[in-house]
């Protein structure tokens, strides 16, 4: 689904690579856990995985194709991806719109657009703020918003930075029941952790990032 082959990165003006000769396979349906100390380069990884960030060497392929040849839209239909902080990947002023967005930029048919945006908000629990700005929510809800969005786009490979991080015990509820819903749909997925229990409960393969070496 998604090969690394040998991926070295350095940050600009950085003296030394953050990440060294990494090879990963995520397979069709795989859910895999990435763990490690703070500032062991697991979100910076994960920006490579995303295609956000080019490898000084090595590669990214996505199914087999480069991952730089695809086009934004394509690779927001194929790859999702939840940051740390969900304020960072909200746009709109609007909990709806928010969540209608990637569809709109996918041009899917209004109706499509509809329908797949009211289901993303009844899944997630967010129908009673659907109007409301999604920065005055409070944390969880906000991050829930990043969630819907995702929902919404349904796509086939989920990269996932800290998810279960803000969320109290409700909301960590809500967010597993669609974590459950995606590993019905198929989804691949590959999460951050620093969460032993969620990640035992939710993740067959962990992987462990030391000195930017897997
Ligand atoms: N935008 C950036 N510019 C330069 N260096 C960066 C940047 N982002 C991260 N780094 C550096 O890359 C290294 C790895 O950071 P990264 O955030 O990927 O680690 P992490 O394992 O995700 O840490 P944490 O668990 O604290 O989130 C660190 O030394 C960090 O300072």
């Amino acid at each position: 689904m998604l090969t690394l082959d040998q991926v070295t990165y350095r940050w600009p003006n950085a003296a030394d690579d953050c990440l060294r000769e990494i090879s990963l396979e995520l397979r069709a349906g795989e859910w895999l856990a990435l763990t490690g100390d703070n500032g062991a380069g697991k979100s910076t990884l994960l920006r490579i995985m995303a295609g956000l960030l080019s490898p000084s060497s090595g590669a990214v392929a996505f199914k087999g194709e480069p991952i730089a040849q695809l086009k934004n839209r394509q690779r927001a239909r194929h790859l999702g991806v939840l940051f740390q902080e969900a304020e960072n990947q909200i746009f709109h002023s609007n909990v709806t719109e928010e969540i209608a967005f990637g569809l709109k930029l996918q041009k899917l048919p209004a109706e499509d657009i509809a329908r797949r945006t009211q289901a993303a908000l009844q899944l997630c629990q967010l129908e009673d703020v659907a109007d409301a700005h999604p920065l005055d929510l409070h944390t969880a809800q906000r991050r829930m918003v990043a969630v819907a969005s995702l929902e919404a786009m349904a796509p086939e490979v989920m990269l996932l930075d800290e998810p279960s991080r803000d969320f109290d015990t409700h909301w960590l509820g809500v967010f597993e029941h669609w974590l459950a819903v995606c590993r019905g749909r198929g989804t691949s997925v590959i999460a951050i952790s620093h969460d032993p229990a969620f990640t035992q409960r939710h993740f067959s393969r962990v992987v462990r990032l030391e000195a930017g070496r897997l």
